[in-house]
């Protein structure tokens, strides 16, 4: 456990060197807590523990319980906010929201700056006001936010979990109340339906393989690990990656980014993406969470990758 895991210079990140990321971080997980706000999540495993990259060639190295599926959560306000850009534009969209951190937890009612607009669009206030903003009625928001994360995995067998949708939508009344308070406000025009979009967005499931496969893209301007350029956009992924670095983390971001240095986003699922920006993506997964509501064996793990390959962006 406390053997430092050493490498030569300009060593290659192997699927060895990641079992021994596995195994030094694995007492982590006894010491987190599986997210139960959402009773759902409750019931997931807290011994698992997996990280993936996708390296600069495009080419996949894992290494512990990557194929175990959990929900993407919190990840997908990356994806959102990617359609939401391209269909309004950063500066109309920006208008409902700020480019501020934050030093409140993700779901606080105090996310909102002093005129009640949402500091960002990565806290939950900023994210309901993000996915209502994607044109279209009914799920047609979900929809766009299911076929992109599709395309950029280019793993069309993601798809919903029905039971932590449901389970979020009858106890989301923080959501639901925050979700009023900017209708009230005039930042979301629409129905329940597009709170209901968000729901379902953050209940798509994943592995680490596509949350390294999701960084890698957002790290590379928008081309996907296997080269295809359809959604390039230098721009958006500029704006992605640093809103990531503010406040990918919530309140723990400022500290993160001093330890990890790497744009990165989580969710309560336990899920972790990062972005090494022109080079790879990192996905990492370990349910038990520490008390920002961050993977707590996850964060350890991209830690240990950050430092052993001198990855930070500083
Ligand atoms: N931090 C998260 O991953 C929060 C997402 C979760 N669906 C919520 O709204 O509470």
């Amino acid at each position: 456990q406390n053997n430092p895991i050493q490498i030569n210079k300009g060593q290659e990140i192997t699927s060895e060197i990641l079992n021994r990321i596995v195994e030094k971080n694995r007492h982590y997980t006894t010491q987190g807590k599986v997210a139960d706000y959402i009773p759902e999540l409750g019931k997931a495993n807290p011994s698992k523990i997996g990280i993936a990259v996708v390296n600069a060639q495009g080419k996949v190295i894992s290494s512990g319980d990557v194929s175990e599926k959990f929900t993407i959560q919190s990840i997908s306000k990356i994806i959102a906010l990617m359609i939401a850009v391209q269909e309004n534009g950063e500066e109309n969209l920006y208008k409902k929201l700020g480019y501020f951190g934050t030093d409140q937890p993700f779901n606080h009612f105090g996310n909102l700056d002093n005129n009640g607009k949402p500091l960002n669009p990565m806290m939950n206030a900023g994210a309901i006001v993000t996915t209502a903003s994607i044109q279209g009625e009914g799920d047609l928001g979900y929809q766009k936010i299911l076929a992109m994360i599709r395309y950029i995995t280019k793993n069309s067998a993601i798809n919903l979990n029905e039971k932590v949708y449901l389970s979020e939508k009858e106890t989301g009344h923080r959501n639901r109340g925050m979700f009023h308070i900017l209708k009230n406000s005039g930042l979301i025009e629409g129905t329940e339906d597009k709170l209901d979009n968000y729901f379902k967005q953050c209940s798509i499931e994943v592995t680490a393989v596509d949350l390294a496969k999701i960084g890698y893209f957002f790290a590379n301007n928008g081309t996907r690990f296997d080269g295809d350029t359809t959604y390039k956009n230098i721009e958006i992924a500029r704006l992605i990656q640093s809103q990531m670095l503010t406040a990918g983390m919530y309140e723990f971001s400022g500290e993160y980014s001093r330890t990890v240095g790497l744009p990165s986003k989580s969710g309560v699922g336990g899920g972790i993406t990062v972005s090494v920006p022109h080079k790879m993506g990192i996905g990492v997964y370990s349910p038990a969470l520490d008390e920002h509501g961050n993977s707590l064996a996850g964060y350890q793990m991209i830690v240990e990758l950050s430092k052993l390959y001198d990855l930070s962006i500083f």
